[in-house]
């Protein structure tokens, strides 16, 4: 998956990390369906809180902007965050017993609380760019890991979420958040953008990212 340009050149910076991320033993067990149940749901827990956070993050964006492009982009994403994704978990912990109250008052763990106020913060310290490379492991890795969970001949207790990710919709929206970055960069920094002296703070936005899903990964194994 390449979803752009920009895209694989952050996460080749990321080295190792975005292995760690893809690869996960949470991630794995979602493939084969060892994952333990407590698990997944603890983890759609923390996800709901998260997902509170990454809209706003989202919102923020807008305010970062350039153009009506971007705007229309960030406001779409950030409705669809509310109104879709949020829902999604509502229902799936709905379904187990979990209602939205007990949703909204759950405590958050240390990595739920690092990852969420990491990205926030990239966005209000830096720009636009800064925002983009610090959400970007999130969106794009998902894709990933669910296009090769579905490639992979899944065992059917995770179905819903590995066809989630690995179906046709995802795909086409990180590739629409590749186009963003892609040309938010452009905008931004030209096209020797790689030789821009912002660019390897970027990359390290990226990466402290992609390490902090490991972390959150690791959280969920923990419930
Ligand atoms: C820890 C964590 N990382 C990534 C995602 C994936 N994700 C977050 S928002 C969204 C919709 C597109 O913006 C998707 C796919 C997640 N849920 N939780």
């Amino acid at each position: 998956m390449t979803y752009g340009s920009t895209f694989p050149v952050w996460r080749a910076a990321a080295g190792d990390h975005w292995h760690a991320y893809t690869h996960h033993a949470f991630v794995e067990g979602l493939r084969d369906g060892t994952l333990p149940r407590e698990s997944f749901l603890h983890y759609l827990v923390q996800d709901y809180l998260y997902l509170v956070h990454f809209a706003r993050a989202w919102a923020l964006a807008m305010t970062k902007a350039e153009t009506l492009e971007e705007m229309r982009h960030c406001a779409a994403t950030t409705q669809a965050l509310i109104d879709d994704e949020l829902r999604l978990h509502t229902r799936i912990c709905a379904e187990a017993g979990i209602s939205e109250s007990t949703l909204q008052s759950a405590e958050e763990r240390p990595a739920t609380l690092a990852y969420t106020r990491y990205v926030l913060d990239a966005g209000h310290a830096g720009g636009f760019l800064d925002l983009m490379a610090a959400l970007a492991p999130c969106v794009m890795g998902y894709g990933e890991i669910g296009a090769r969970l579905l490639a992979s001949d899944p065992a059917p207790d995770y179905a819903d979420w590995i066809e989630t990710y690995g179906g046709g919709d995802y795909q086409v929206l990180c590739s629409r958040v590749g186009t963003l970055i892609d040309e938010a960069v452009r905008l931004r920094l030209g096209e020797g953008a790689e030789a821009s002296p912002s660019w390897p703070r970027l990359c390290q936005r990226f990466t402290t990212a992609t390490r902090l899903e490991v972390g959150f990964w690791d959280m969920g194994l923990d419930p």
